[in-house]
């Protein structure tokens, strides 16, 4: 179904499952946007589609992305990303986002429901006085007051359960790795070893991801560590909890119920296990309320917008998370930095081991991950035939076993702010130092040891000679006789007779035959060619 269409627009968006459509009206109505709802195999050209919105049932794995040349984003309308190959979109240069709390309370409310829903036998209970029999004995509950639940992952969801819990007066133990003693204090919540949860819990119920870690993380061995008669919530991912393993331990009594929204596979069809009277279940419906799929959606829509307008999406996955103040504060240096590695990558032609960017002034007291990955994206995409920007520029350089790291000093030698890159490579090290002028833009302001004032934008031509009388005039005539008109023209020397370099800006491209002729004059050691994208 096309939402709209027959616009004229620059960007065209595959909302690929099910969204709410209020939820969507950010996008609808933006005018530069086409909004297309459909699942990929049925869209005719998915070439065009700059952002793909989903939900769970989409697969996102690398061939879609090979199909999808022109995405930037995919945006995911809700928590769990594991539909989505993280990987692949990051080589792709894909930006993954996702909307992590949108849903949170919707899935702890259905988390609650389906807890007292599962001691309660209430949906058993339900079914029967349907089937017009009165059974009062056989659906005989257990108070959650004074029982203990055992958490498994206390993030967003796990969090508002244990609030909800302590309302209910249970007592919570929790087991997660990452979470430390104070704020389990703070929470409210008794912070366990696996083993110990497992086996002082009542109801255990998982609020993890799905990773290697947490898969069948209550399997066979630790479900047999519970507690006899202990009831198994997992309104997670499908795969923390084994299914198989589960219904061994339901077969023989030694769980007492379960209650389940997500499984291995989905659409479900573990009948087995769905079918037994102990076992309670959802179709994943966990966060399919009005007000969460209206929240994630919106949450979506507008970061989509953002990211389609050239700002940084505040919750990708694939990149450091910045902030819209953060952004309009580095945004300047997005430039400054790109330009800079761009212009290295041409002044180095060599083989690089490693690169340290290093930022002092204003701009070292703020994040910087997302600037020196800008450099790394200017730096490699005049190596590489691929797209490269500041999702997949250190996956790139990894891949091109090129490392690199980042600093903050303090000085910055009477700037406002000061970038310095030093490159360390099979031709020894290369360093150059920019900064950002409120009013002029990006500049390059040191070549190694040499102090210049570079407008990086247009065509260039960078030579290293011997600083003696004469040579500015060989090499002005030999440009002349190229026909290559000299803009603006800069020497730097350390000593008189020394080494120097030249910066020539110059009105066009320059060709090899200009460059080979330059370097075959004596006094001239190297010239190179330099474009600057801007
Ligand atoms: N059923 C649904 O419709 C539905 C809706 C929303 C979220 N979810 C799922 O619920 C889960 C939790 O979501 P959330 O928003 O609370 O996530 P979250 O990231 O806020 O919390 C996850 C918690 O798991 C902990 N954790 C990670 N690895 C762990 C491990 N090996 N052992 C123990 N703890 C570990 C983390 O430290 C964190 O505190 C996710 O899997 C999400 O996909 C399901
Ligand atoms: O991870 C999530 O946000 C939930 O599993 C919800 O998935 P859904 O958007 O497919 O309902």
């Amino acid at each position: 179904m096309i939402v709209k269409a027959d616009v004229e627009t620059s960007y065209a968006v595959l909302v690929a499952d099910t969204m709410n459509e209020d939820g969507l009206l950010p996008l609808i109505k933006n005018e530069n946007i086409e909004v297309v709802q459909g699942k990929p195999n049925e869209v005719d050209d998915l070439s065009r589609f700059s952002a793909l919105l989903v939900r769970s049932a989409t697969q996102v794995d690398a061939s879609l992305l090979e199909q999808m040349p022109e995405l930037k984003i995919v945006a995911r309308a809700g928590v769990g990303i594991d539909n989505i190959d993280l990987d692949a979109a990051t080589k792709h240069g894909v930006i993954v986002i996702n909307a992590p709390d949108g849903n949170t309370i919707s899935t702890t409310e259905h988390t609650f429901a389906m807890m007292m829903a599962l001691v309660r036998n209430i949906p058993q209970a339900y079914s029967s006085l349907k089937n017009h029999e009165w059974n009062r004995k056989a659906f005989q509950g257990t108070e959650l007051r004074g029982k203990t639940l055992g958490i498994i992952g206390l993030g967003r969801i796990g969090t508002e359960l244990a609030n909800r819990a302590a309302a209910f007066q249970m007592n919570t133990a929790v087991f997660d790795p990452f979470l430390t003693a104070e704020r389990a204090q703070k929470i409210g919540v008794k912070l366990l070893k696996l083993e110990e949860l497992l086996q002082t819990a009542d109801i255990i119920t998982v609020h993890t991801p799905l990773t290697k870690e947490t898969e069948d993380l209550l399997g066979k061995e630790n479900l047999a560590k519970t507690k006899p008669g202990v009831f198994i919530l997992n309104c997670a991912r499908g795969g923390i909890v084994n299914e198989a393993a589960l219904k061994e331990a339901l077969d023989s009594g030694h769980v007492a119920g379960a209650a389940l929204d997500v499984f291995e596979h989905e659409p479900a069809d573990n009948y087995n296990l769905i079918d037994m009277p102990q076992v309670i279940a959802t179709p994943h419906i966990a966060a399919s309320t009005l007000e969460a799929q209206e929240s994630v959606a919106v949450q979506v829509a507008e970061e989509v917008i953002q990211v389609l307008n050239g700002a940084p999406a505040p919750h990708s996955i694939n990149l450091p998370a910045i902030s819209e103040e953060l952004y309009e504060k580095i945004r300047p240096y997005y430039e400054l930095t790109s330009t800079m590695g761009y212009f290295v990558s041409q002044c180095v032609k060599s083989a690089v081991q490693h690169i340290d960017v290093s930022f002092s002034g204003a701009i070292a007291h703020e994040e910087t991950t997302v600037l020196s990955r800008s450099f790394m994206a200017g730096f490699l995409s005049p190596r590489i035939a691929a797209p490269v920007n500041v999702v997949n520029a250190g996956v790139i350089a990894e891949e091109r076993g090129i490392t690199y790291s980042q600093a903050h000093t303090s000085e910055s030698y009477g700037y406002a702010n000061l970038v310095e890159a030093h490159i360390s490579g099979d031709n020894g090290d290369f360093i150059v130092q920019g900064t950002y002028i409120d009013a002029y833009g990006p500049r390059i302001i040191k070549i190694n040891e040499f102090n210049v004032d570079l407008i990086p934008t247009g065509h260039l031509i960078y030579i290293r000679h011997s600083d003696q009388p004469g040579v500015i005039g060989k090499m002005g005539q030999l440009l002349g006789r190229h026909d290559v008109n000299i803009a603006k023209m800069q020497v730097g020397r350390k000593e008189e007779g020394g080494e120097a370099i030249m910066m020539l800006a110059v009105d066009k491209e320059v060709s090899d035959s200009v460059i080979n002729d330059l370097t075959a004059v004596e006094e001239i050691h190297a010239a190179d060619a330099i474009e600057f994208h801007k």
